[in-house]
């Protein structure tokens, strides 16, 4: 895969096989094709591509593009909260009960940061009108880098606007929120977005890991929640972190567009290869 006919490769000879229900690690220095893997998972890379991927024996590229990225989940590093109400960034095309709402809430250890006294970016008493509300929306789809435009695509595909007249200022459902959601570090902010995941049921899901604002410990809270909740699921983790993905599954080692490693954490370090090389380093 290359992102121009006259450049390199940013992926070459990538040929992996992922089993169901594998939670694995993606690692690699900057510039190593991670994201790109990503990209060719998402169907975002059309050009200047060969190859295909297969996903229960059937090729992706015989899906109609929509669909097939509706059945994939992704949980983008980047802040993913929309100004809106929590309900409406939860299930903005209003599929779910409030039941299902709270009990991935719930699950995801966000009901109590959902249901809190409001916070400095929450105001119960605003009330955003629409215009102001699409103008919003239109910024954050400008200033999205690719990972949250996908999101926006699957989440957002009829963004409908703020029904204020629903609003009741008993539910914490129904706060308004916007930008980084009162102050949710980057972690908790990707258990919002396992909250959505969790409710949609994806069997694949991308999670393109928090680096900025890291929050160890909700880091490592996301990881494990990935274990619990997700243990059907398949997991692809980019990861920007090791002390994260060391108990995945396996781990995938990129390097200038290749896959050159490939184990459980424990057979790479054995190795004594580039991944114990990246441990010993904390390179990235
Ligand atoms: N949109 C693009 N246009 C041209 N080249 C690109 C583009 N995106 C990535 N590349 C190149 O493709 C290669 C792989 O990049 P990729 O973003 O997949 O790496 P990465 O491992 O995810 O890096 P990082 O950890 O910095 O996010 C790099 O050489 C990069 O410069």
């Amino acid at each position: 895969m290359k992102y121009g006919a006259e450049l390199g490769y940013a992926l070459k000879n990538v040929n992996v096989i992922i089993n169901p229900g594998e939670k694995i690690g993606i690692v690699g220095r900057t510039g190593a094709g991670k994201s790109s893997l990503a990209k060719v998972l998402f169907r975002l890379v059309h050009e200047n591509t060969s190859g295909s991927i297969l996903i229960d024996g059937q090729d992706i590229s015989e899906f109609g593009v929509g669909d097939y990225r509706a059945r994939l989940g992704m949980i983008p590093q980047e802040s993913s909260i929309f100004d809106g109400s929590i309900r409406y960034n939860l299930d903005p095309l209003n599929e779910f009960d409030i039941e299902e709402m709270w009990s991935s809430l719930i699950k995801c250890n966000m009901a109590k940061f959902v249901s809190r006294d409001r916070g400095s970016d929450v105001d119960q008493d605003d009330e955003l009108d629409n215009s102001s509300n699409e103008a919003h929306r239109r910024k954050q789809w400008q200033e999205a880098g690719w990972l949250k435009r996908v999101f926006l695509f699957i989440l957002m595909k009829v963004p409908k606007p703020v029904d204020t007249e629903k609003l009741t200022k008993l539910s914490g459902l129904d706060r308004l929120v916007q930008g980084c959601f009162g102050g949710a570090s980057s972690g908790q902010q990707q258990l919002f977005g396992l909250c959505r995941i969790t409710m949609r049921k994806r069997k694949i899901v991308v999670l393109d890991e928090a680096t900025a604002n890291v929050d160890l410990e909700t880091d490592k809270s996301v990881q494990e929640l990935i274990r619990k909740e997700f243990s059907d699921c398949t997991v692809l983790t980019i990861a920007h972190r090791l002390d994260t993905i060391m108990n995945s599954d396996r781990i995938v080692v990129m390097d200038k567009g290749t896959i050159a490693e490939i184990g459980t954490p424990q057979e790479l370090l054995a190795k004594d290869g580039m991944f114990a090389l990246l441990v010993k380093t904390s390179e990235f």
